[in-house]
């Protein structure tokens, strides 16, 4: 299926609700589910350490290393199923990626607050790949300066991608808020391109 965009002012989001067909992200759910280096890493809100409410995976290329809220990390050696799928977004995007970041969130408890991806080693407008894998759950965008109103909600399924690239990050904040739901794990890659 093509990217298609969403119609956000400012910004430039595109989806492709089936980029990978099911049986394809349930292998690889299950593949990286297992293999991936799991932890639970502290992050400083409002001077106070406190353990991020997901696990989390840097991967990538020897340089690119990744700053955000006081912590540096240190990229993993690719994994093959993750250099493959790097290649095959490479492709689908026109992008050019040199690592991934990893979420998994064991249930609706597991979340991601508003954020923008807006790190100065993305550069001004970045480009992220956003794949998801296993549970559906809604994410949230929001605009930076005006009202709730005009705030979208997007129910991400398994094998979705979710391009955001252009002014989005400068424009608008996006979350994975919790869910009260009981739902499965999800597992969600950004791929992104560190300078
Ligand atoms: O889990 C998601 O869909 C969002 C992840 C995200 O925003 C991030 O890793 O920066
Ligand atoms: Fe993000």
């Amino acid at each position: 299926m093509p990217l298609l965009p969403l119609p956000l002012p400012d910004a430039d989001v595109l989806l492709d609700a089936r980029f990978l067909a099911p049986a394809e992200a349930s292998a690889l759910l299950a593949e990286l589910t297992a293999t991936v280096a799991w932890q639970q890493q502290p992050i400083k809100l409002f001077g106070k350490e406190v353990m991020q409410p997901r696990l989390t995976a840097w991967y990538g290329d020897p340089k690119a290393t990744y700053r955000y809220s006081g912590l540096r990390l240190e990229p993993l050696p690719w994994l093959p199923a993750l250099q493959q799928l790097r290649a095959h977004l490479e492709t689908a995007t026109g992008a050019r990626f040199n690592s991934v970041l990893l979420n998994l969130y064991r249930s609706g408890q597991d979340s991601m607050g508003y954020h923008a991806d807006d790190e100065p080693e993305l550069g001004p407008e970045p480009v992220i790949a956003s794949l998801t894998l296993g549970a559906t759950r809604t994410f949230r965008l929001r605009p930076r300066r005006s009202v709730a109103a005009q705030a979208l909600s997007l129910p991400l399924l398994a094998g979705s991608l979710l391009l955001m690239r252009g002014a989005t990050q400068q424009n608008w904040l996006h979350a994975l808020p919790k869910t009260t739901r009981p739902v499965g794990p999800r597992l969600n890659l950004t791929f992104r391109l560190v300078k």
